[in-house]
Order: C-alpha cells, then structure tokens, then sequence
C-alpha cells in the first residue's frame, strides 16, 4: 500500500515539475531525468546555489548508504570507530539534505505566491507542486530568462564617475562563515550625490542602512568603487580621513569631562597635526558656535540633556570640518523640537557645500530640511537593494504617496507588517534607470 502511494506521489511530482519547467522557461523532459530535476526545480525558484549542493549531498547520501548497507550486511570489514564516523558523517549530510531541500521548497512556494508552509508538506515527499504546475492560476512571479535579463541590467548600470561630490557604484558586499556560507548584505546600489545635498537614508530593520555606510566610509570595505570629489575613498582612505566625519547611534563621549575638554580631546584626536593650537582653539570655538554650546562649555557633559548630549558627540566629530558628514540615527531620544533644532542645524552645514547623510526613523517631521532621499529595502534574498535614490518630490511620485513612512511601510515584509512591494518596486527603479 506504502509503495502504492509512494508511486502516485512520484508520478504527481513529475506531472508537477513538468508544468513549473514550463511556466518558468526550462524544458519539461527534464522532469523525467532523477536527482537532475530537482536542481533544475532549484533554478526555477532561484536556487540555483542551494541546488547545486544539494547534487552533491545526494551523491555523498549514497556513496554513505552504499557503505553503511556494505558494513551491515558484511561486505566490508570496517573497525567499530570507522564505522561510526560513517554513521556520524551520514547523519551530517542527511540533516544538511533536509536544510537545502527546505530552502529550495520554500523559495519554489515564494515563486508561486503561496505560505511557505506547503513546503512542511513538500517535505513529506507530498508534491504540493503539482497543482501549481498544472494548473493555469498558479503563474510564477518570474521566470529563469526574466531574472537573468533583470540581473544583467542592474548590473551592467554604472553611475558616471565625478569629480565633484560623492560617486557610489557598489556592485555587492558579502560576509562568508563556515556555517552559514556567502552570504550577500548589499548588491547594485549605485548614485552619484553632489555637493552640498542633504541626504536622508530610509528603510526598514534590517535593510542595511548601516551596512550601506560603513561601506561608502570604507569602514567595512564593499566590491565596490566611492570616489568623494574624485579621489578612491578605499585607496586613498588615509588622506581622506579628515574629508569624513561618521557620528554612530550611541554617544561614545564621557561623562565626567566638560563640555569643551570634550571637543579638545576630540580636535587633539581628529585634526592634523601640523595645525597650530591657536587654529584649533579657533575651530573649537567655532563648532562650539555651530552647535550651540557655548554657554555650558564649561559644564559636565553628564548634566546636560539628551539633546545637548547628542549635539556634544556630533560637535566632536564634527571638528574635523569632514566634506561628507554621516550620522547615524542623531534624533533617537530626541523629542520633536529638540530633533528638528538638530536637523536645522545639520542642513545649516549642507549649506556651506558639504553633504550630510541621516538615518532616521522619524523621517515625515523634517523632511522639508533634506534634498534627497535614498531607500533601501530588503529583497526577497534578504540582501539589502536600492528601491529609490532621488529629491523627495520624486519619491512622493514613484511611491504615490508624500508620506515617507508610508514608503517605508510599503517596502517593509508582510511579516514586517509591511505590504511586501520591494521587489516590485526595485525593479521598477532599476527600470526607470535603464531607460
Ligand atoms: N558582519 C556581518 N555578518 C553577517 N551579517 C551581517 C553583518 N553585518 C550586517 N549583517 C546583516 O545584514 C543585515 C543588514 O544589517 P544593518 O545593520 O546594515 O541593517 P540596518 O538597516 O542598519 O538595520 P537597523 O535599522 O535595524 O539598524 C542584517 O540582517 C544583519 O544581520
């Protein structure tokens, strides 16, 4: 009986694949071919990767199989010690088997717009596939020629080198760990800002806003190419040091110091050496100025407020007068007024000809203090894309709405509690930029 339904099982999965080779631009006898099919339905999911391993864990299951029946039925004499590790290694690659397979169902269920919980029934070996592959309702939200035309043209975009303000072209940024394998934070995140913009950077948790960063700071160093006024932010990254000030979310200053003895330690730190001290007394009182701090200047830094205290740290990195000036979330903790007192005095600095880059997370109460606004969104690879790099007029048009957090609702996961349109919407960006 067991065998029976295992038959009909396998004869539906066939059926099943047949159709989705199809519906995604491969051929359906491939479907007749064991092992095989299964990669080609990784292709057709996007999982190409994920798929190619799998092929070898098939063969490593059966070459540890073969062995382990050889072993038992007497076949081969092994020692108890080696026939444990064949035990051991065969439960490894059974587990990754089921891993890899969990991947690729999963992806196929994104692929058909279906919870990805029919892959718990596809893991069961019940082919849940087959009505998304004979059915004519179920259609792939791509197919393999579609996403190889896609990536070919996000690709092939460059942004124009200047000389003047800050050309980004990133083609991706990775991390690699021996347990989780490549894994790709950033891709195809290209633009050009030019001097004097003030620069709002928005996206959900996780997006990779601060990933974006540290990589246009060289702080963490992409595939990529950021040229600030035209010279190599990577290659030249110790002449321009001065050029970049990066004001991270914690205040990193303490608190038993004054007010000025902070910005003074900060001048000793980040000015070049061979300033005199009666130029750097200046430029103290001069950020000092910029960031209203002159009248508690002599004050412990541990009494003054939440918004002095964020005007402090960014005061200290500020003293280096950098051409790019990146802050990371600055209004977190600040309440209305004291946030847009801080943005005014931000967008004072853009003024003079420098750009300043904000994360944050209350984006509609000061958007009429930025120029321009980059979005960034998760895709369905979880790799932090481009969704919209443009003034905020142009964004209030491609997103149908002037409400900056709604942007970023829209962009958001379902489970995020988002709409789930990112991908729809990178793509449409990257379409716009194409033509
Ligand atoms: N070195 C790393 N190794 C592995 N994963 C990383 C690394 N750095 C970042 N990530 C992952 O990249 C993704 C983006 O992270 P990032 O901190 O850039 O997001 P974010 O947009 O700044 O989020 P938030 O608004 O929550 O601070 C996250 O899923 C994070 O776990």
């Amino acid at each position: 009986m067991f065998e029976i339904v295992q038959f009909i099982f396998l004869i539906l999965s066939i059926f099943g694949m047949w159709g989705i080779f199809r519906k995604c631009g491969e051929k359906s006898w491939k479907a007749l071919i064991p092992f095989y099919r299964t990669y080609i339905l990784s292709k057709c999911a996007d999982k190409k990767d994920e798929g190619r391993v799998l092929l070898i864990l098939d063969l490593f299951n059966n070459i540890l199989s073969f062995s382990v029946s050889a072993i038992n039925i007497k076949l081969s004499n092994v020692s108890a010690i080696s026939y444990r590790i064949i035990v051991i290694l065969s439960l490894i690659v059974s587990i990754s088997t089921i891993l890899y397979t969990i991947k690729i169902y999963s992806a196929l269920c994104v692929l058909f717009k279906q919870n990805k919980w029919w892959s718990a029934l596809m893991m069961l070996e019940i082919p849940i596939y087959f009505f998304w592959g004979v059915m004519n309702r179920f259609q792939p939200t791509s197919t393999i020629q579609e996403r190889e035309v896609r990536a070919a043209s996000l690709s092939e975009y460059e942004e124009k080198e200047s000389n003047e303000g800050l050309t980004i072209n990133i083609k991706s940024r990775t991390v690699s760990s021996l347990t989780k394998g490549k894994k790709v934070l950033l891709r195809d995140i290209h633009m050009h800002i030019p001097q004097g913009r003030m620069v709002m950077l928005l996206g959900g948790s996780g997006a990779g806003k601060t990933t974006f960063l540290n990589a246009i700071t060289g702080f963490e160093k992409a595939d990529a190419t950021v040229l600030l006024n035209g010279r190599d932010v990577y290659k030249d990254f110790e002449s321009l040091k001065y050029e970049i000030g990066f004001v991270p979310q914690q205040d990193l200053i303490r608190y038993n110091d004054t007010v000025e003895k902070t910005i003074s330690d900060s001048a000793d730190l980040r000015l070049p050496l061979s300033i005199s001290k009666q130029e750097e007394k200046k430029k103290i009182n001069e950020v000092m100025d910029i960031f209203g701090l002159k009248a508690v200047c002599q004050n412990l830094v541990g009494k003054q407020s939440g918004g002095q205290k964020k005007r402090i740290s960014i005061a200290s990195e500020f003293i280096s007068n950098p051409y790019l000036f990146i802050l990371d979330e600055p209004d977190s903790g600040l309440d209305g007024v004291l946030a847009r007192n801080l943005m005014e005095r931000l967008h004072a600095i853009s003024r003079t000809g420098r750009i300043v880059i904000v994360i944050t997370h209350s984006p509609d109460r000061v958007k009429d203090l930025f120029d321009d606004v980059i979005i960034l969104a998760k895709d369905a690879e979880r790799t932090g894309r481009l969704v919209f790099y443009g003034s905020i007029d142009d964004a209030n048009t491609f997103f149908n709405t002037d409400k900056l957090e709604e942007m970023v609702r829209m962009i958001n996961r379902k489970e995020e509690g988002g709409e789930g349109l990112a991908d729809e919407l990178i793509e449409k960006f990257g379409g716009l930029r194409n033509e």
